[in-house]
This record gives structure tokens, C-alpha cells and sequence, in this order.
């Protein structure tokens, strides 16, 4: 099934309202289920990869997950008997976050995915286990299906977080509720998506966990209780990105609404990038408001720091009047998808000329036609062919839905911002 991606028109003139931010709300969830007592994640996200993170931690025996109106209300883990099965679905949140927690529980737990998900990377996770005093069998394939037990102790783990940040974050969540704390190191040579493991500190420090992060490449947590507690989540500034690129593409302007004044997402480099690739970024009231001309400008740019933009940016390159380069960002090759990959096929097939490098691409624009978008399972896929599909008619999105993977109102608030019927 494809969606016929439609065209812009006229200038936008829109306000959107982005559900709650995936990073926080899995992270969030984590340190509910290790706390002592309920935490209340208001404006949660409720998406396929946050319903995964929740399910997963029910396996794992959290007393309570329940979605209400005001958001998602989380138990603590009670001890609990018997084997555990995690579904980490395409969630890279879920598949290094909990092995570390399902070792915490001493239960044998099996974990598995989407068959997309079997080629993530995971081996540095599996081996900082083995290193810590887990038991892991993954068949020697460092990749999922796998099978965790405990018990764990802490101390020091030397881990290489080049591949993902999320092998540090996952580490660091569950190390404070080891006796005697944990100290990871990364000892890779690049580090990417330092923002999301600032994110993970953030985050312990707001629960009342003690961490230390002044040394480069070091974290060391203490151990101690995890604050269950009342909180609001952000808004998904990564999912903003492509709402906010349609003002670009377009003209007019998009407001996101909840824009946060201070935030450790990614999508705080927004701004910045929107206005080099030709827009207006402004806050108004609590908004971020994007205001474009229909003409967009190439960047050379280094996103390593911002890695989840790259589909946003590659989509607007090919829509822009000159090349871009895109930098620091050969790990997306092991995203939902061979993200490097995928974008070339993809931009390539509307008419764009797209050049892989060993750590990005650079995209120089041509005349598009419209084609069938393959979009591989990857949510971000499908959010960069609805934005090429603005300006060129006939893109053809295939398998949308994949966008509930984090925004499954995806299609309703794209329509909307363009003024039709959703
Ligand atoms: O910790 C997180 O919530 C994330 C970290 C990043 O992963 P990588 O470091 O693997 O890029 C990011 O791309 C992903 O979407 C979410
Ligand atoms: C890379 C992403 O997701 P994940 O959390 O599955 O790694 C993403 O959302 O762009």
C-alpha cells in the first residue's frame, strides 16, 4: 500500500502540536520501573516504541503501566519467577536499554525483534553484560535473538559506543541500582549523538541519581535509590523536524507548539540548521515558529551530534538551489535501516544525484519527478518522502503506517498543517 504524498500548494500558515518526545519517554520509563515508588509521565508518547518499552518492562515484572488521559502511570519492578520474552520491535531504546535491567531482575530473559532489528548493533552492550557478571547467549552473532541473565555487579566496563550512543545510556540507567555503582568508558575514537547521552545524565540527575560526567568519555554513577516521580515529557523535536522543513519547502510558516526553552534533544540544533538551509526561526509565545520562502539553500554540515535529522535534512537537500554535504553520520547505516543507503536509493529514483560517503552523503539537486518512495521499515523514511512530496508531485509513500514507530498521528497532522482534510 502506498500513500499518495500530496503537494503544498500555497504558503503554510500552521500550528502543530508534536506528541511527547520517544528519547525522554523510554528513558523515563527505565527509571519508573527501577524507582522505589509510582512515577506519572505526563503527555507521554504513546507510539510503537514506547508501547514496546512499557511491555517490555511489564515482562520484566514492573507492577503498573498504565496509559491514562493525562499520560502513562508507572510501578516499580517487583521480583517475580520464571523465564521473561522482551519484543524490542525495531526500538533501539528497547534493545540496549533493557538487558541491563533484565539482568538487574536474575531472571533468564530472551529478547528479540522485528527481523529488521536482528542487524542492529548490539555486541558492545552483550559483552559490557558478560564483562559485569551476566550470563548472555547470542549464538556468537552479537545481535539479537539473545538471552540475558544475571546477576550483575558493578564497578567499570570499557564499552565502544561508536556504532550508538544508546549502548552508554542503557548502561547508565540501570548502574545506579548496582551495589556498587558502575563507571562506563567509551573507547571508540568517534562518540555519536553525544546530546542523547547527556540526555541519560539529565535524566538520573532529575530522579536524584548522582553522576559524574567532567571527564571526556567517562561516566561514573552512583549507587542509590531512583526517585519515582510526577514529570512532563518534551515534545519530539525530531519529529518536529519535518513539520518544520515544510515551511522551508513550501513558504508560510509552521509554529510547533511546547517548544522547550532548554533541552538536551537533539532537535535543539533546529533553528540553527533551518536558518542556514534558508529559513526564519523565531520563538513566539511557546512556539518555534518557521517561517520560509519556497527557496532552499544547501549546507555542508556536520550532524553527528543530531544523526536522527540526517533523513529531514537529505530530503530538503534534494529540494534545495545548491549541494550539501552531509557529515558524521556513518553509524546511520546501522539505524531502522541502512539509512545512507536508503536515502540515495530513495533521492536517487526522484531524480536527485547522491553520492554515499564512508560517513555521510552529498546531495546535489536536480530536477524530481514524482516515483514509488520505498521507505524499509523506517519511520523516518517515510516522514523524508511526505517533505519531497510537497514539492514534487507523484511521490508515492510506501507502508506510511511505519511512521507510528514513534508518531503514529503522522498522516492526520501532516494533512492538517497543509490545510486539508485529514
Ligand atoms: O538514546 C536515544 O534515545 C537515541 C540515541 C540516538 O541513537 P544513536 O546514538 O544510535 O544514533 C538516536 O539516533 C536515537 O534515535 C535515539
Ligand atoms: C535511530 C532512531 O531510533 P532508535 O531509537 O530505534 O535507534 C530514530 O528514531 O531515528
Amino acid at each position: 500500500m502506498t500513500w499518495h504524498a500530496p503537494t503544498a500548494d500555497a504558503p503554510l500558515d500552521a500550528v502543530v502540536v508534536v506528541p511527547g518526545s520517544k528519547s525522554l519517554t523510554n528513558r523515563y520509563l527505565v527509571l519508573a520501573a527501577l524507582a522505589a515508588g509510582p512515577s506519572m509521565l505526563r503527555g507521554a508518547l504513546a507510539s510503537r516504541d514506547t508501547e514496546l518499552m512499557a511491555a517490555g518492562l511489564t515482562a520484566l515484572g514492573a507492577q503498573e503501566m498504565t496509559w491514562t488521559p493525562q499520560g502513562l502511570r508507572a510501578g516499580p519492578l517487583l521480583a517475580a519467577d520464571g523465564e521473561a520474552r522482551v519484543d524490542c520491535g525495531l526500538a533501539g531504546t528497547v534493545m540496549r536499554f533493557l538487558p541491563p535491567v533484565a539482568a538487574l531482575t536474575g531472571r533468564t530473559t530472551h529478547f528479540d525483534g522485528d527481523p529488521e532489528a536482528r542487524v542492529r548493533p548490539m555486541g558492545p552492550v552483550l559483552a559490557a553484560l558478560r564483562t559485569l557478571g551476566a550470563r548472555v547467549d547470542d549464538g556468537g552473532r552479537a545481535a539479537l535473538p539473545f538471552t540475558v541473565r544475571g546477576p550483575l555487579h558493578g564497578g567499570a566496563v570499557d564499552v565502544d559506543a561508536s556504532t550508538s550512543s544508546q549502548f552508554v545510556s542503557g548502561l547508565l540507567l540501570s548502574a545506579a541500582a548496582l551495589p556498587d555503582g558502575l563507571t562506563v568508558r567509551h573507547t571508540g575514537t568517534t562518540l555519536p549523538s553525544l546530546p542523547h547521552i547527556a540526555m541519560t545524565v539529565e535524566v538520573l540527575h532529575e530522579a536524584g541519581v548522582r553522576v559524574d560526567d567532567s571527564r571526556p568519555d567517562i561516566w561514573q554513577v552512583h549507587p542509590g535509590p531512583v526517585a519515582g516521580r510526577d514529570l512532563r515529557v518534551e515534545p519530539d523535536l525530531s519529529n518536529a523536524a519535518p513539520f518544520l522543513a515544510a515551511a522551508l519547502v513550501a513558504g508560510g510558516t509552521v509554529r510547533v507548539s511546547g517548544w522547550p526553552g532548554r533541552t538536551t534533544q537533539p532537535g535543539a540544533m533546529l533553528p540553527e540548521l533551518l536558518e542556514a538551509m534558508g529559513g526564519r526561526a523565531e520563538r513566539v509565545g511557546d512556539a518555534l515558529a518557521v517561517t520560509g520562502t519556497g527557496q532552499v539553500h544547501g549546507v555542508d554540515v556536520d550532524l553527528r551530534t543530531a544523526s536522527e535529522l540526517a533523513p529531514t535534512v537529505a530530503a530538503l537537500a534534494a529540494l534545495a538551489d545548491s549541494p550539501t554535504r552531509l557529515r558524521g553520520i556513518g553509524h546511520i547505516r546501522g539505524h531502522e535501516t541502512d539509512r545512507l543507503t536508503a536515502l540515495a536509493t530513495e533521492l536517487t529514483r526522484v531524480g536527485a544525484q547522491v553520492e554515499q560517503t564512508s560517513d555521510g552523503l552529498v546531495v546535489t539537486p536536480r530536477t524530481l519527478h514524482g516515483a514509488v518512495w520505498e521507505t524499509y521499515r523506517d519511520h523516518r523514511m517515510a516522514t523524508a518522502g511526505a517533505l519531497v512530496g510537497l514539492r514534487v508531485p507523484g511521490v508515492e509513500v510506501v507502508d506510511v503506517t511505519t511512521t507510528r514507530k514513534t508518531l503514529p498521528g503522522f498522516v492526520d497532522l501532516w494533512t492538517r498543517m497543509l490545510g486539508l482534510e485529514a
